[in-house]
Order: structure tokens, then sequence, then C-alpha cells
């Protein structure tokens, strides 16, 4: 595992105490997964209040309330976002607020990037003005976007050849869990900069993992939202083939509740779906983008991902009548529209 020597030496520095930030009161997981390693929050730091100058970059729907979060519990947090508006909310808050990707990164001990997709986390990380010309030995690079492991390994060298540590920590869970700090981290890369990181972590989420090397964190995003995508699309063809035999799919939401297949996910999005109301918590396109990467992934290692196959194609077809920027679960649309080509 990489380690950068330069970093250590400042954790002390960056975690004395400052008032007003301290870390969240909730239960934190105790994880113990085997090949992987795991990691209990370290009670000595736990108690401690944190200094960190914190940059966020990337204020869409999830970067927006866990750097709400970080400001609520009292950290020094300063933000940029590519439309400037979205940072207002947060200034008003007591962000500070920078003008480019370097500018937050050089004023910042640690910055973390919630971006759309690769193109948008490698333009942010390592462009013109990007965050890694504003880095250097004693930084770190935390990067919560959800994107491939070659594109986290490609801003990971454009990071570390500043000197500065970097992690990538893409995390499960949605707008819900993002405001009520209830994220699950899924980190790689530098373990000292995951220790630093680990409190600021706490404050967003509710459990992390540390995975080793960088692109395993993205590999288990990407493995994470595959099922998801799927479990989406059949939970949609269910929706609609009970409504076509005659039931109540209502019934069918509260069935599946009590049941072996029980999920969260569809407890909240079906009713919403039977309305036909996709409120975006999970933009569809980017699970489009998870189903797209995740199967490079499979591709990498020529294992077959039949159904996630079938499943991008409706996240495709769904996407082709305009409902990207709709919750996911406007899936059920796309098949809505295939039954009405079929009945033609
Ligand atoms: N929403 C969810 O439930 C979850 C999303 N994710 C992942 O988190 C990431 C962010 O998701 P989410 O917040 O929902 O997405 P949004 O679409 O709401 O936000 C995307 C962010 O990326 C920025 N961005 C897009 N393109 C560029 C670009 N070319 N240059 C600079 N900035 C850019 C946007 O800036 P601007 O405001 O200017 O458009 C915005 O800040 C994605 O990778 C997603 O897959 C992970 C877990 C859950
Ligand atoms: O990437 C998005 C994941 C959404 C979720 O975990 O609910």
């Amino acid at each position: 595992m990489a380690m950068c020597s330069s970093f250590c030496p400042q954790i002390p520095n960056q975690l004395r105490a400052r008032p007003g930030c301290s870390f969240p009161k909730k239960p934190l997981y105790a994880l113990s997964v085997k090949a992987f390693s795991s990691q209990t929050p370290n009670a000595s730091v736990k108690d401690n209040e944190l200094s960190a100058r914190i940059g966020f970059l990337g204020l869409g729907i999830m970067g927006s309330p866990m750097a709400q979060n970080l400001l609520k519990a009292g950290c020094d947090v300063t933000i940029w976002n590519r439309t400037k508006s979205k940072c207002d909310p947060l200034i008003s808050l007591g962000a500070k607020y920078k003008s480019t990707p370097q500018e937050v990164a050089i004023s910042c001990d640690v910055t973390f990037a919630m971006l759309a997709d690769p193109e948008s986390a490698v333009e942010v990380a390592c462009g013109k003005h990007g965050a890694a010309s504003g880095m250097n030995s004693g930084k770190g690079y935390v990067d919560v976007s959800t994107v491939d492991g070659a594109t986290s390994k490609l801003i990971s060298g454009h990071i570390k050849a500043t000197g500065a540590s970097f992690l990538e920590a893409p995390v499960s869970g949605s707008k819900k869990p993002a405001e009520d700090g209830q994220l699950i981290f899924l980190t790689a890369g530098d373990k000292s900069l995951y220790e630093m990181v680990a409190p600021i972590l706490d404050i967003m989420g509710k459990s992390r993992f540390y995975l080793g090397d960088v692109g395993n964190g993205a590999a288990m995003k990407l493995v994470v939202n595959m099922i998801m995508g799927s479990m989406m699309a059949s939970f949609s063809e269910g929706l609609l083939l009970s409504e076509k035999v005659g039931l109540d799919p209502s019934v069918l939401v509260e069935v599946v509740s009590q049941g072996a297949i029980s999920a969260p996910m569809y407890s909240m999005k079906g009713p919403s779906m039977i309305q036909s109301l996709y409120p975006p918590a999970f933009p569809l396109k980017h699970q489009q983008k998870d189903l797209r990467l995740a199967l490079g992934l499979a591709e990498s290692v020529s294992q077959s991902i039949p159904i996630a196959a079938a499943a991008n194609e409706l996240y495709k077809v769904a996407k082709s009548h305009g409902l990207s920027d709709h919750d996911f679960s406007a899936v059920i649309e796309a098949l809505k529209a295939k039954s009405q080509n079929s009945a033609k």
C-alpha cells in the first residue's frame, strides 16, 4: 500500500483542538471483513476537536448536504462549484468561497471532491486551475465521486506527483443519508490519509471501509450500484406486471416489504413510482453511468454480467426519453414505453 511519508508528521497539528468542531456522538461501526482491513474509530481521536481546513469541490445533490454537515459540525470549510450559485446557501452558513479548485486546494489541508462522473472528476482534479495544481506534500485529496478504477488511479497519480496524499472514498447512500450524515464510505489509497480524515468521514457518514489499494473503493462502489440498478429494473417490471394482471401495485410493495426480498429502496421509492413521480435523489444519468462503468469492470476480468447489461440498456432507453435528471426509479417509464410500443 502506498503511504505518503510527508503527510504523516502533520496529522497531529491538523487534529489539534478547535472549539466548535466536535465529533458526532453516534454509533460507529466496527467492521471486520475477511481479507479487507477494518477500522474502528480511534477513541482518543473521537473526543478531540478538529482543526483541519477542509475544501469541498462539487455541490450537487450529494456534495451540498455533505459540506453542510461539515459546516454544522463547526468545521472550517472552503467550497467551490462550477455553477457558483450553488455555493450561496453554504456561504450563508459560514463556508469560505474560492473561485477555482486550485485555490481551494492551496488554502486547505484536505480537499474533498464530489463530482458527476469520470470526466468531471479528472477535469476538477487535473485540469487547468485544477486541485492538483494547488497541492503539495502535507496536503490530502479525497475523491468521493463515483468513478472507475482507472480514473481514480489517474487522479491519484496527478495528486501524488505533487507530494500530497490521495484517498478514493465513493459513498453508498443517497440524498437523505447524505443529509442525515449516514453515508457509507468505501475508501482505498493512502492509509495515513484515511486515518487522518476518519473523524471527518464520521461527520458525514455512519460507517467506513478501508479496502486497500486505489481502485478497490471504486470497484466496490460499482459492484454495489450494479446490483442496485438491476434491482430497480426488476422491481419496475414487477410493479407494471402486477398492475397489468389486475393487482394493486401498492399491495405488492407491502408484500415485498415483509418478505426476504424487502429493501429500503423498494419501500421508499415504490409509492412515488406508482404515482409516476421521480423527484431526483439519485439521478438516472448517474445510475446508467455506473452500470456502464460496471460493465467495463466486468469486461476487464472477463466476467459475464448479462442482467446488469440488460438493465443498462433499459436506463439508456430512459435517458433517450429525457429522463436523465429524474430519479433512477424513472427507469420504469422505459418499460411503460416499451409495452406501449409492443401493443401497437
Ligand atoms: N445522488 C446520489 O444518490 C448519489 C450519487 N453518487 C455519486 O456522487 C457523484 C455526485 O452525484 P450527485 O451529487 O447526485 O450529482 P449532481 O449531478 O447533483 O452533481 C454533480 C456535481 O458535479 C459537478 N460537475 C459536473 N460536470 C462538471 C464539470 N465538467 N466540471 C466541474 N464540475 C462538474 C456539478 O456542477 P454544477 O452544479 O455546475 O452542474 C455538480 O457539482 C456522482 O458521481 C454520483 O454517481 C454517489 C452516491 C449517491
Ligand atoms: O450511487 C448512488 C447510490 C444510491 C444509494 O446507495 O442509495
